[in-house]
């Protein structure tokens, strides 16, 4: 796997994840959402440079000039709930993606420190040859992001894969490491050391679906 540590180097990309981490700016669940999709546009944009362009002629009111453009058959897909407004960022760039969308969430068993994530709710177009984003804020483990690939696989094999994410846990960027193919590429805003004992990324910024979106009770 090809992974793409965005804030190797600085940019105005590290003021919005210092916002989305900070314990009183967080709170403000519209500047949250606004700032992760604001990531969203970033990882969308850097992720651009790795796509396949070819020349277009364009007429100006004052002449022609030749410009290459996107040929990629785009398919967004995000992981509900805390995807949706990760979802927004990219698509503000891609106008004309397809959109897939599927549920993930993790069902604790017993005891709060055993999950097994629940895939219910997917709606996709065909992925045949098509270019695959699967975007998911947060990375932890990495079992929703492949529970996810793995329930999408029926739709079609995708030309190229692209899994988007804002923080991720090293523990779970080797996870896919492992469980992807080495074409397949990850674009990702920070990558923190560890998770703690209930699977939360430290440092990380807490719930993400929560802070988006409010919280929710336990199922
Ligand atoms: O890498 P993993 O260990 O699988 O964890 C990451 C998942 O956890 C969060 O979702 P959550 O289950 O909190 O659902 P939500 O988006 O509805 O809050 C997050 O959005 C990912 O989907
Ligand atoms: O740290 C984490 C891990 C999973 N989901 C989150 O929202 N945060
Ligand atoms: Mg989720």
């Amino acid at each position: 796997m090809n992974v793409h540590n965005i804030s190797k180097e600085n940019s105005v990309l590290n003021t919005f994840i210092s916002e989305i981490r900070n314990i009183n700016i967080q709170k403000d669940s519209m500047r949250f959402r606004r700032n992760i999709e604001r990531i969203g546009e970033i990882l969308g944009y850097e992720m651009s440079k790795s796509l396949n362009y070819s020349i277009s002629k364009i007429e100006t009111p004052l002449g022609n000039c030749n410009i290459e453009l996107l040929d990629n058959n785009i398919v967004l897909c995000s992981i509900l709930r805390a995807g949706v407004p990760l979802h927004n960022g990219l698509l503000n760039y891609f106008d004309t993606a397809e959109n897939a969308f599927i549920s993930a969430y993790r069902h604790h068993k017993h005891d709060p420190e055993s999950f097994e994530i629940i895939v219910e709710y997917l709606a996709c177009p065909n992925l045949e040859g098509k270019t695959l984003i699967l975007a998911d804020p947060m990375l932890a483990t990495g079992q929703s992001m492949l529970a996810t690939f793995e329930a999408l696989k029926p739709f079609g094999v995708p030309k190229e894969v692209h899994l988007i994410s804002v923080i991720g846990a090293q523990e779970g960027v080797d996870f896919l490491e492992s469980n992807f193919d080495s074409e397949t590429h990850l674009w990702i805003a920070a990558i923190d050391d560890k998770l703690n004992d209930k699977g939360y990324i430290i440092p990380g910024l807490g719930d993400a679906g929560d802070l988006a979106f409010g919280e929710k009770l336990q199922q």
